[in-house]
């Protein structure tokens, strides 16, 4: 039989090249074999192995980059847009959505010693997350009312787990409820209440294009939801705390 192949090259030379699976395919397909949800707002980092991270970072910026050759952007020639997608890579993965990628930090509860039981508020705790639907920005605060229970957890780390929880894609009343989990997870309260004031840039900055529009949500759990004064306290503790901003 004629050999096919180019004069010089051997069978072993021409063996197709087998491109290697992508990374996040790997990851993909591992997620759905153990029925794990992979949505914007989960985090998946219990599920990633030694040295994912750093393949994933590689993977997305070389989609960033076509996605801006599809933009037709000159990223050959564009100083300010060489390494945009290292960039945006690390942004994604380390930074803006971390909390689907990095593990929660390290947050240590204490026991209730002198068993509190009076109500405390904290904030306002800064918030940014991104929409999931544009993925642009949502900034905002958020205000934590704790009933404690058997444990308490210190005050800085209700910033550290809704920066956590807020790092992802979101929509708003998801990003509450999920955050709710996480503090009852951490310190079983008698009562939990959250309240998350946020702005919306898919309505700001494209969109509808309004500017002043904001999204007010709360979730309400345990002795906050039973008893309707102990919600009104954290309502007027948190309208004081707004006004200590203004002073
Ligand atoms: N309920 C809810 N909606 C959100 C949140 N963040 C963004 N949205 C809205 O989600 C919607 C996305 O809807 P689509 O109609 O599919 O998107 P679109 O055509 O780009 O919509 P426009 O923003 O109206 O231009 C928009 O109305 C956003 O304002 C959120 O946290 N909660």
């Amino acid at each position: 039989m004629t050999s096919t192949l180019p004069s010089g090259l051997s069978a072993r030379q021409a063996a197709p090249v087998t491109t290697p699976i992508p990374v996040s395919l790997r990851i993909r397909e591992r997620l759905q074999k153990e029925g794990i949800p992979f949505l914007a707002n989960d985090n998946i980092s219990d599920h990633l192995r030694e040295g994912e991270l750093d393949q994933l970072e590689i993977e997305v910026a070389g989609k960033v980059r076509d996605l801006l050759r599809s933009l037709v952007i000159d990223i050959e020639n564009d100083h300010n847009t060489e390494e945009t997608a290292e960039r945006v890579a690390k942004m994604y993965l380390h930074e803006v959505f971390k909390g689907r990628y990095h593990e929660q930090p390290k947050i240590a509860s204490f026991p209730n010693v002198k068993q509190l039981d009076e109500i405390y508020t904290v904030g306002p705790i800064s918030i940014r997350s991104a929409c999931s639907h544009h993925l642009v920005p949502i900034l905002g605060n958020c205000w934590i009312g704790i009933k404690p229970g058997e444990r308490v957890i210190g005050l800085s780390k209700f910033s550290r787990v809704a920066d956590w929880v807020f790092s992802r894609p979101h929509i708003q009343e998801e990003a509450v409820i999920i955050l709710a989990n996480e503090i009852e997870r951490l310190c079983q309260p008698l009562g939990l209440a959250i309240l998350v004031k946020a702005q919306h840039y898919c309505m700001k900055w494209r969109g509808v294009k309004e500017p002043q529009t904001s999204m007010v949500n709360s979730v309400v759990r345990g002795d906050f939801r039973h008893d309707p004064s102990l919600k009104q306290e954290f309502f007027e503790l948190v309208r004081q705390q707004e006004a200590l901003l203004s002073t």
